[in-house]
């Protein structure tokens, strides 16, 4: 049994719906992990924390609509849905900035399990670059054009300080990267092409803040958003064209 697919499926995704293909992505992952081969999208929904008529309408737009009474091959889908992330391919990737955030992102194996390969990790320090961080040389940051050329990066990942973040993007879009995951809390200035998410934990911290001193208020206030509304992700993500 495979899940009905529309051939006249859209190509235009909602951005809200493409923030939440990789949840989706995670929950049929568990799901296929736990031997489980087909669900409801109510299942799916609970799994993924959204409403199953938000989940229904974003798996729409792959064209894939489920079979009635069945529900939808859980394998099936998760495969849809990493082919149009790009999952299914191998991306590599160079993170900018070893210190304590970019040892910890060296050391996330959950990259590589969604097909991120880490290919480098530059420093600009010289002191760091006899280091080895999950098995990857730590190399100088004057070695970023030959790296991203030898392995056609796309994505690099700044974590550097702040007052660092936009010379290093000036230099990956230089030597062709277009598309920057930073963790710099600047706001890059990138040209029209070139993708730009900022992660900020604290900000995320501020929004639980809020949400804890309404309580503490008493007052009533609306569920805070999680990573499969989009809500959470107009609030962490930031665009720059
Ligand atoms: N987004 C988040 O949620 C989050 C969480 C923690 C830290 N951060 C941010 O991540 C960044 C790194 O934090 P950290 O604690 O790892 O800092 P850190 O000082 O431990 O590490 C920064 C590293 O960047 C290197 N560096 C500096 N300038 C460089 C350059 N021009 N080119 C290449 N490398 C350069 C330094 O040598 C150092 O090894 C900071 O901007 C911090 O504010 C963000």
């Amino acid at each position: 049994m495979t899940a009905r697919t529309s051939p006249e499926a859209s190509r235009d995704i909602p951005e809200a719906t493409v923030a939440r293909l990789p949840v989706y992505l995670r929950a049929l992952t568990g799901l296929v992990e736990a031997g489980t081969r087909t669900c409801s999208s109510e299942e799916l929904a609970g799994a993924a924390g959204v409403n199953s008529a938000k989940l229904r309408k974003d798996l729409s737009y792959l064209g894939s609509y489920g079979t009635r009474g069945v529900g939808y091959d859980v394998d099936y889908l998760r495969y849809q849905i990493a082919r149009e992330i790009g999952v299914e391919q191998d991306w590599p990737v160079v993170i900018v900035g070893i210190g304590n955030l970019g040892h910890a992102l060296a050391n996330f194996s959950g990259f590589r399990s969604r097909g991120f390969r880490v290919v480098a990790l530059l420093d600009a320090d010289p002191s760091r670059h006899d280091e080895v961080v999950a098995g990857i040389d730590v190399r100088p940051f004057a070695d970023l054009e030959a790296i991203v050329r030898e392995h056609g990066v796309a994505i690099g990942v700044i974590a550097t300080p702040a007052v660092a973040a936009q010379d290093v993007a000036d230099r990956m879009v230089g030597c062709g990267i277009t598309s920057i995951l930073n963790f710099a809390p600047t706001v890059l200035s990138v040209p029209t092409g070139v993708d730009v998410r900022k992660v900020d934990l604290s900000i995320e911290l501020q929004i639980l803040a809020y949400h804890e001193q309404r309580k503490a208020q008493g007052e009533a206030t609306p569920a805070t958003t999680g990573p499969g509304d989009p809500a959470h992700h107009e609030l962490v993500r930031e665009e720059t064209a």
